[in-house]
């Protein structure tokens, strides 16, 4: 299918919680066709970004769009973007087509992709059992599930690893490559450089809210001292990028 790329851009993003400064000045771009990595240690503002991103959350300052419109303003939100954040909440009584299908009808989207949607997520299986006996993994597929439904060009994935085994994280990366190679746009939130680094092309580091480096993983480690060493060094506190020198600091 021949799609139009569309583009995620923040810029001078800024959210406050009271006192807490989640995220602060932060900008970057995701663009179509490419996996990019949205990496930082715990507390350092990732969701509260994507959540700007998607609306859920009203920024400080700065903004966060999607096709240069923020999520409220977009004409056909679920198609243009679908999002994973964090372990949702299933009806536990309710099996993962019946969620499906009433994510569907919600969003006026026509219940064949439900079938769809289940194998590209290797769930066809478990389709019919309630959401209660289902796995985090599984809670992972369904999450992704729900994402693809209106088939966007958009993809926002908060720590869509977590809770997946190896062969799982194997499957994870393959799939991700496919749904960038069709011409979407992949933002995936991770802790760990090295968690990511065989599946992203572009990363995008905060820390403490700022962002300290944006780049390719050639760009991000050009001395070849290692990804996991060149992340732990941009996210440590250590004086050696005047972001992070500068950033404010807050406590979970
Ligand atoms: N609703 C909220 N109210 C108050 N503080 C918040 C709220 N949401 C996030 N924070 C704070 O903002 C900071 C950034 O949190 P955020 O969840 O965005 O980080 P993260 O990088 O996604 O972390 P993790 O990797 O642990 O999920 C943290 O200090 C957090 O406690």
């Amino acid at each position: 299918m021949e799609r139009t790329g569309v583009t995620i851009r923040v810029e001078g993003l800024t959210k406050h919680f009271g006192k807490v400064a989640a995220v602060q000045d932060l900008s970057f771009t995701a663009g179509p066709g490419v996996i990019t990595g949205f990496l930082g240690p715990n507390g350092s503002g990732k969701t509260t970004t994507l959540r700007c991103l998607l609306g859920l959350v009203r920024p400080t300052g700065g903004e966060a769009v999607i096709g240069g419109r923020p999520y409220a303003r977009l004409a056909d939100p679920l198609r243009t973007a679908g999002a994973s954040l964090e372990a949702s909440n299933f009806h536990p009584a309710r099996s993962g087509r019946a969620h499906l299908r009433i994510q569907c009808r919600t969003a006026g989207i026509p219940q064949s992709r439900v079938d769809d949607v289940l194998e590209l997520t290797g769930l066809t299986d478990a389709a019919n059992r309630a959401t209660r006996g289902y796995s985090l993994g599984m809670r992972q597929r369904l999450n992704l599930a729900t994402a693809l439904l209106g088939d966007p060009s958009v993809l926002v994935l908060d720590e869509p690893s977590n809770g997946l085994d190896p062969a799982g994280i194997a499957w994870l990366r393959g799939f991700l490559r496919r749904l960038a190679d069709e011409g979407r746009t992949v933002l995936v939130s991770s802790h760990i450089l090295s968690e990511v680094q065989q599946t992203v092309d572009r990363v995008v580091v905060v820390y403490r809210g700022r962002g300290v480096a944006e780049g390719t993983l050639g760009e991000l480690d050009p001395e070849g001292e290692g990804l996991e060493r060149v992340f732990l060094r941009l996210t440590s506190d250590t004086p050696a990028e005047p972001a992070a020198r500068t950033s404010g600091r807050e406590d979970r």
